[in-house]
């Protein structure tokens, strides 16, 4: 496995990947230069300045992995990720503290005017009173967003006795309880706020949720700190408002159009730079040594995890799964994969629906992801490497295949059981079911058969009629190919005189044995399968 890291991620985590893969270090790569070489690689770790967005994706022929060492994923385009069936992980919480710390640090720094104060002494000019601030102390506070980092600064500025409000309509009203914040409304906070700080992600929702009409809302001499994203408050808009005096000062960590953040002299055009009132730092949220320590071992543990098949943590595009539910599912993915991978093998009727039906025990976990485990296994035969769990539902969607979940608490016989029912174009429905005990998966039910197998690499299933000399038959044209029985089992069929034998083998069963098998008299239809685990 090759691995390429496009942006300076810690030591620690280095040392993890070399352990594991082939790691290509290439800081700050020419785009052009990427887009050539990405083909190689099965992961590729970045930060907040390399853009993975569709080209980059599509070029990444072996690409499986996308690792964003950081928080924000809006480099990253998640749409062209998922479709290609590439799992995109970050780090969530590594930088948060860090970026709660800057987003306090520069509040500080535009009430007393740290940086310009500090500007003047260099070069000088110590008149104090051309510096005189504010206190946080009684002010209000809004918060535009109080999420992870939203309220680790609302936690801080309680201690600064600031009155803290919030405007985040995504979140119940006990996480405002927790973190001491009055919930308003967005208009509310424009009006009451003496200092506004934003820490929502950057969508399209968000982009430029402070514009023009919102400064017509503010407090005059408001004070603005923006440390999320660039372009959330409109820059055009804030640099007016700050020429008109309604806002008294910015601080600014974040950019719409980004500079190069690793070049020491750079011609970088924003009128913000311009205004004494604004002060900057360049992208500074995450750059803590603790951060980045941190966010590198977390990263590097979270693309070896999910090119291992680890389908828990920070994964952006696939349900959450907790580790130890996911230790609790993993059979039951295997299992449904399996029940998924039959159809196609032995049918040839297009699919309109699947059904997964959860009875017992099962029915009562997030089973998503066993579902989307189910669906690869339905389109693996068909789209090959084409699909994974990431993009399974959105390409079922594309072929017109319908996915319904039922669950039901009560069972007998067994603790869990997955049925998976799958409807044809022609209305006729094919129907499995399975269970687990420990980590061995069976198949306990298969298209009508009370059965008890259990899916390997190599199998067949045949249909005969239930007269003796069968099995013999069957030993002796795979004997023939060299082919090794490894498991077999009969379920006949009283009522009709047919009889159904699930045959393991040790190889793959070439087409030529599966023919000969097919020429004799007792032999309905016999049919190879081969990749169910
Ligand atoms: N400057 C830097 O170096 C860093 C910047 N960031 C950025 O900080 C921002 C916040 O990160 P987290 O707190 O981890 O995100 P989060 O996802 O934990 O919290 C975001 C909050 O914003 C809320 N939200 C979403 N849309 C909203 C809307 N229209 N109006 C109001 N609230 C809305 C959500 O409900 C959520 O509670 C992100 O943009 C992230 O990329 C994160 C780390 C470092
Ligand atoms: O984690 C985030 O969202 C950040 O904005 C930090 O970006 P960076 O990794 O420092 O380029």
């Amino acid at each position: 496995m090759k691995v390429i890291v496009t942006e300076r991620i810690s030591e620690n985590g280095m040392e993890y990947l070399k352990k594991h893969v082939d790691v290509d270090v290439k800081l700050d790569i020419p785009r052009e230069e990427l887009l050539k070489i990405i083909k190689d690689y099965d992961a590729i770790i970045v930060r907040s300045t390399t853009k993975v967005d569709r080209e980059l994706i599509q070029k990444g022929e072996r690409l499986k992995v996308i690792g964003r060492a950081g928080n924000g994923v809006d480099n990253i385009d998640l749409e062209a990720a998922t479709e290609k069936g590439v799992i995109v992980v970050n780090t969530p919480d590594g930088n948060i503290v860090a970026a709660a710390e800057l987003t306090v640090g520069l509040m500080l720094s535009i009430a007393r005017n740290i940086p310009q104060a500090h500007n003047g002494c260099q070069s000088g000019d110590f008149r104090r009173d051309k510096f005189k601030g504010i206190e946080l102390n009684g002010k209000t506070v809004g918060i535009i967003g109080l999420g992870r980092i939203g309220s680790l600064v609302a936690a801080r500025l309680a201690s600064f006795k600031m009155r803290v409000i919030a405007y985040d309509p995504y979140i119940p009203d006990s996480r405002f309880e927790k973190y001491g914040a009055e919930k308003v409304t967005l208009s509310e906070l424009l009006e009451q706020s003496d200092f506004i700080t934003i820490h929502t992600p950057k969508t399209e929702e968000t982009k430029g949720m402070i514009g023009e009409e919102e400064f017509k809302k503010v407090k005059r001499g408001v004070r603005l700190v923006n440390c999320a994203r660039g372009g959330l408050i409109d820059e055009k808009a804030l640099y007016n408002a700050i020429r008109e005096g309604i806002v008294a000062a910015a601080a600014i960590d974040v950019f719409e159009v980004e500079p190069l953040y690793n070049t020491e002299h750079q011609e970088f055009h924003n009128p913000l730079l311009e205004l004494p009132k604004v002060i900057v730092t360049p992208h500074l949220g995450a750059s803590t040594v603790e951060a980045q320590n941190n966010i590198g071992i977390s990263i590097a543990k979270e693309v070896i995890g999910a090119l291992k098949g680890k389908l828990y943590g920070n994964i952006v595009n696939l349900p959450e799964v907790k580790s130890e539910e996911f230790l609790e599912l993993k059979s039951y993915m295997k299992l449904s994969e399996a029940m998924g991978a039959l159809y196609y093998q032995i049918n040839e009727t297009p699919v309109k629906l699947v059904e997964v039906i959860y009875k017992g025990d099962i029915s009562k976990y997030n089973t998503e992801i066993v579902t989307l485990h189910a669906l690869k296994g339905l389109l693996k035969p068909a789209l090959k490497e084409g699909v994974s769990v990431v993009n399974a539902r959105l390409r079922a969607r594309e072929m017109g295949i319908e996915t319904v979940e039922g669950r039901v608490e009560e069972i007998d016989h067994y603790s869990s059981l997955i049925i998976l029912k799958i409807t044809g174009t022609n209305g006729k429905t094919v129907e499995f079911a399975g269970t687990t005990y420990g980590n061995e998966i069976r198949i306990v039910e298969y298209m009508g058969h009370k059965v008890n197998f259990e899916p390997t690499e190599y199998m067949m299933f045949v249909k005969n009629k239930d007269v003796p000399g069968v099995i013999g038959h069957i030993g002796n044209v795979l004997g023939d190919f060299g082919i090794n029985i490894s498991a077999m089992q009969v379920s006949p069929n009283k009522s009709d005189g047919t009889a159904l034998m699930v045959v393991n083998t040790d190889k793959e069963i070439p087409v030529e044995a599966v023919e000969s098998l097919n020429k004799l008299n007792s032999i309905i239809k016999a049919k190879a399968v081969k990749g169910l685990i």
